[in-house]
Formats: C-alpha cells, structure tokens, sequence
C-alpha cells in the first residue's frame, strides 16, 4: 500500500488529488509517479480501469511551469470522448497548481478550438488527426514540448495511427520526456514504441491475467439468428444498472439499437459515422441513466471511464484479443465488480481459444437462458421492488384501497395481479438484423507469441466445457444447454 504522499508529489498536486478522493495510489501509479517525476521515458501497462490516467497525468502536471504560456505537454489518444475525459482528468488534478489542459479533437468547430487556444492550455489532449491540421495552420506549436504521452499506445502505434503518431512527434524537440501507456502492448508494437522513446523503463504491474480478476467472464455459443433474443434474455434476467453492448460494424450498431428499442430498452447507439454533436449526446445520455443500454462499435472500447457500467455484451466476438480486454475493461473499474458476456458463434469458437490464450483467462461457459430465465429474473426484480417499497417508503395513501381490494379478493391474488402488472413480461417483437461474416481463425495464427501443445490445448478445452456444466445450476438451464 502506497499513499500519495511517500512518491514525492508537491502540496498543490496533493490537495487536487484529495479533493478527487484517492486516497491510496494504486500499483501503476506507486511505480511509475517517482520514475516519471525523474524525468525518464516510461511504458506503463497495467489492467483496465487501474488508474494510468492519474499516472501519467500528475507527473505531467508538477512539471508544468503555470508561469510560461506556451503549451509544454501533450497526449494523444484515440477517440475524442477519450480526448475529453483525459483532458477533464487533468484539469482536476491541474486545479489548485493552476495547470489548465485543453482537448482539441475532430467533429468540433476548429475555430473554436483556435479561439480556445488563446487562453493558453499548458497541456493539449487530442486525436492525431486534428493535431496534425493545427500544426499545419500553425495554430498550435509543438517547440516547447518536454513531455509527451500516448495513451493507448499500442492503439497510436498501431496502423491506422502510426504516420499520424510520426508526423506529430517529428514537431516535438527531441530531448522530451515520452510515455507510453496501456493496458495491452503487444512486444511488437513495443519495439515500435522504442523507437521514439530514450531508454525506456518498462513497469508493467504483475498480474497474471491482462483482464481484471474483479470481471466475471462469461460466454454463450449460440447460432448467429439467436443472438437478439438471448441479449435480450440476459438483459432481462440481469437488469444492469448501465450496460455495453459491442457490435462488430457500423451498421450492426445501428439496427442492434433500434432492435432494442423496439422491444421497450432505452437504447442508443455510438459509432465513427454520427455526428459529434450526436456522440456526445449518446454518452452524455449514457452517463446520466436516461438509456441503459449503450450500443457501440470499439469506437467506444478504450480507456472510457463511465461509473456504473455493470455489465458489457460482446455481442460480436472481438476482432482481436486487445479488443477484448479493453471492452470487457469497460466495466469492473477502480475496484468495482462487473460481468462479461461474450457471445459466440460455432464457427468462431477458435476465436473464443485465441482470447483465452492471449489473456491466459478462461472463460465460463453459460447455456442458452430460456424465455423462462428472462420472466423469472423480470419477477425477482418486481419482488425486490416491492422489498424496497416496503422498506423505504411511504404507501400510507395506498392502503385504503388495499383493504377494499381485500375485502373482495384473497390476498396472494391481489398480490400476484400487481405482481404481473409491475413485471415486464419478455416481449418477441419481431426485429431485423443483418447477419455479420463470422470471424474464423486458423489456430495458429497468433503461436508465435506463446505456443501451445496439442496436449495442453486439449486440456485448456477440457477444463473449460467441465467448468461451462458444472455451473448450470437450475434445471432449465441444463435442458437449454445445448441448444
Ligand atoms: N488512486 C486512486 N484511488 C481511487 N480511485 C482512483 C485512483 N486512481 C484512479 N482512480 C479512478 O479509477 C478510475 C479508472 O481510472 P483510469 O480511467 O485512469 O483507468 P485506466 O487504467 O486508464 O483504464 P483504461 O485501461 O480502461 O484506460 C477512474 O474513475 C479514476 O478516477
Ligand atoms: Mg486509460
């Protein structure tokens, strides 16, 4: 255990960081604060929702000089909601130092950003694109930069970033300080990182999953037809305060959340295609309870932050491991618990291998929940309610009526007609959906990072199906279990 205040952070940063209520730093920030404070090139990994934020941010922050106008730090990450968030986060910690961080990303008026930037940001955060369009208007100038950070490095360093990445540290003096953080960075994208970097240390947090131990993670094999029921099955059976459902591409994003809709969930979707105005609102919509169900592509798999997401549906299998670590990181954040869903189909069960290769976690397998399963978990809800009612509130005003009620029925009848009132019944609206190409690997695709036996492979099955039995508890469950 690491407070704060043994790692060497100034009084101002300190009262920040209190008033943002941390009160101990965790593993990533105990090891990487004092190195980065030294003024060393660092790549920080550890698990989803650890707090690499905070890791590089206060660094960052106690080396700002607030008396020197220009624009001494800058990160980049890959989306624009992360642009925002990462800049909020800094201007937290920044507050009682006076440090101002200003995100500057596309879909958002430049001239506003321009105007923005006269207030003299000591920090900017944003996507590559965007950056690299004011540095060639010349409205922001990299010259005085002594720290940069990518956030999702292996994400910036990855294809679709990487001459963007280039074109941006090519403005930036060279005798910088360079971070990389994530909570996955496959060795070659790290040889890639060092390039840029002056003898990096590389502290990565032991642990011996790359998903967080506090997600339970689940999957279900189904046939492609049936995953909207069984979505909604889960939904109904679980009740999440806040969920993510994933879908491979644009389009399934969109039909996936008016299918919901149409079947009574408050659901909205969150893709590349939208306007930013509209992607704003969406997660703005999200973060305050009004829909409970996001809908979204990997655009909205990384490093967001969203308190009371408790559930996440792959509703398609990843692309890649990396993909699946950082949706699933989604919820079970800063100590938290959270359930994951994975649904795949037969063809994609080597998809389903390689994740539980390359995070070294197993997944648990779930039958296919019935409607049964969906009305059972709709009325334990309703119970709870009533619980809740009886509990908490005040009903005095009711009772009359309930004695008249009484008067002329038994009282589990009363009971169970408000029961079935209150209970939202599973709804088979029929929906459309386009069907999505499976993912199909070839097995060996992705050994050259840690090979497997034939022997062990078969044991890894082995395990798993005896596990995926072993929890089907209720009867019905075992009679849908291999549907
Ligand atoms: N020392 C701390 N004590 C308590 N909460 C913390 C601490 N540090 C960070 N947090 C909180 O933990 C949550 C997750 O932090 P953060 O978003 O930085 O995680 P991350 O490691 O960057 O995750 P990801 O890999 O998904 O980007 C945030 O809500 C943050 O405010
Ligand atoms: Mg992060």
């Amino acid at each position: 255990m690491t407070m704060f205040h043994e790692l060497g952070i100034s009084e101002q940063v300190m009262k920040s960081i209190q008033a943002m209520g941390f009160e101990e730093a965790t593993p990533i920030q105990a090891e990487t604060i004092p190195v980065s404070l030294k003024g060393k090139d660092v790549i920080g990994q550890a698990q989803t929702g650890t707090g690499k934020t905070a890791a590089f941010g206060i660094p960052m922050v106690e080396k700002i000089d607030v008396k020197n106008p220009q624009i001494q730090g800058i990160v980049v990450a890959p989306t624009r909601e992360l642009a925002i968030q990462v800049a909020e986060e800094l201007n937290r910690i920044g507050h009682f130092k006076g440090v101002k961080a200003l995100p500057i990303y596309g879909g958002q008026d430049i001239n506003r950003q321009i105007r923005a930037l006269k207030n003299k940001p000591h920090i900017i955060v944003g996507t590559p694109g965007r950056l690299i369009d004011h540095i060639n208007r010349r409205t922001i100038r990299l010259n005085n930069i002594q720290t940069v950070v990518l956030d999702e490095a292996d994400e910036m360093l990855n294809m679709g970033f990487i001459s963007d990445i280039e074109a941006i540290l090519k403005e930036v003096p060279t005798e910088r300080q360079t971070l990389l953080f994530s909570a996955t960075m496959p060795d070659p994208i790290r040889k890639i990182g060092e390039n840029f970097m002056k003898d990096p240390v590389l502290i990565k947090v032991k642990a011996k999953e790359m998903t967080v131990p506090n997600i339970e993670q689940y999957y279900i094999e189904m046939h492609e037809k049936k995953k909207f029921d069984v979505l909604t099955r889960l939904l109904d059976m679980e009740s999440p305060e806040l969920a993510i459902v994933f879908g491979r591409t644009k389009r399934r994003v969109d039909e996936l959340s008016e299918a919901l809709n149409s079947r009574g969930y408050a659901a909205e979707g969150i893709h590349g295609d939208l306007t930013q105005a509209k992607r704003t609102s969406v997660l703005n919509k999200f973060k305050s309870g009004t829909i409970e169900v996001l809908v979204a592509t990997d655009v909205a798999a990384r490093g967001l932050d969203i308190s009371g997401v408790t559930h996440v549906y792959n509703f398609d299998i990843p692309q890649d491991p990396e993909s699946y670590v950082h949706r699933i990181g989604r919820t079970g954040r800063a100590g938290k618990t959270g359930l994951a869903y994975t649904f795949v189909t037969p063809r994609e069960m080597g998809q389903l291998k390689n994740i539980e290769r390359i995070t070294k976690r197993t997944m648990v397998r779930r039958p296919i929940p019935s409607l049964d399963d969906a009305l059972e978990g709709q009325k334990r809800i309703t119970a709870e309610k009533i619980l809740y009612t009886i509990q908490h509130e005040n009903y005095s005003f009711y009772k009359h009526l309930a004695e008249e009620l009484l008067d002329e029925h038994d009282s589990v009848t009363v009971v169970a007609a408000a029961i079935k009132l209150l209970t939202k019944e599973p709804d088979t609206t029929p929906v459309h959906l386009t069907e999505e190409a499976p993912i199909i690997v070839k097995e060996k695709k992705r050994d050259n990072r840690r090979r497997e036996t034939g022997k062990s492979r078969m044991k890894a099955i082995h395990n798993r199906s005896g596990r995926g039995r072993s929890t089907s508890t209720g009867s019905a469950r075992k009679k849908t279990y291999n549907k």
